[in-house]
């Protein structure tokens, strides 16, 4: 049996200004940091000891999984880093409004962006500013690999090969895991764990700074699913 917990970043400036933000490398609110910093209390008390660290190459998540962790005294453990954990790629909405964007387009039509499976944003062109394709971070991928948007389908099929490569085998191992990561792309880990149809997870939300711990057997089926709050 070993435990898996998503805990998805705390809250972000952009959350609290209620942006789209996707690739977008916004910081921590101040409340973000806090919610973090509760997040590893919630962890210690519940006596989690775990063994790997994964996150994305996100500010946002990369500082949630650090302060969760030195509040429950687990900064040491090993970590790793991937894109293929980041958010979904919000193409070009990133950085509008999102609010004003529904004024703009209709609510149902910004629902369909945020939360249907398989529509996919306006997209960003390789050239347009703002594109990660002009970010260091992705230098050493195949730029066909960098996205100019994501719906959650896209989003879960670059997640699921870090999770068939790194993350199952770690938790076949009985290692306790944690991941540090994003509204959309925990959704999308979500779905694949949970089975859940196409249909629902539209109704999926993810709480910032909430741990969801799962208790998962030997074939990784989920025993127990507990959220920390
Ligand atoms: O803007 C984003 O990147 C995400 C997460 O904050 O938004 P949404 O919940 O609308 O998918």
């Amino acid at each position: 049996m070993a435990k898996l917990v998503f805990i998805r970043h705390g809250q972000s400036a952009w959350n609290l200004s209620n942006q789209f933000t996707g690739w977008v490398d916004v910081d921590l609110s101040p409340e973000g940091v806090e919610q973090a910093k509760n997040a590893g209390r919630l962890l210690k008390e519940a006596g989690i000891e775990f063994d790997q660290a994964y996150t994305s190459v996100l500010t946002r998540a990369i500082k949630t999984l650090h302060y969760a962790l030195e509040e429950c005294g687990q900064l040491w453990i090993p970590e790793e880093k991937t894109w293929r954990l980041n958010e979904r790629h919000y193409g070009a909405l990133q950085g509008l409004n999102k609010a004003e964007t529904a004024e703009k387009y209709g609510e149902e039509q910004v629902h369909i962006w945020r939360r249907s499976y398989d529509t996919l944003p306006p997209l960003l062109d390789a050239n347009d500013e703002g594109s990660a394709a002009q970010d260091r971070r992705y230098a050493h991928l195949d730029p066909r690999a960098i996205p100019g948007g994501e719906n959650l389908k896209v989003t879960l099929e670059r997640v699921i090969p870090f999770w068939e490569d790194k993350i199952a085998p770690d938790l076949i191992d009985g290692k306790n895991v944690i991941i540090a990561a994003h509204g959309n792309s925990l959704r999308a880990l979500t779905k694949y764990l949970e089975n859940i149809s196409d249909d629902d997870i539209m109704n999926l939300e993810m709480a910032t700074g909430e741990p969801v711990v799962y208790d998962l057997d030997e074939k990784l089926q989920v025993q127990n699913k507990q959220k920390l709050n």
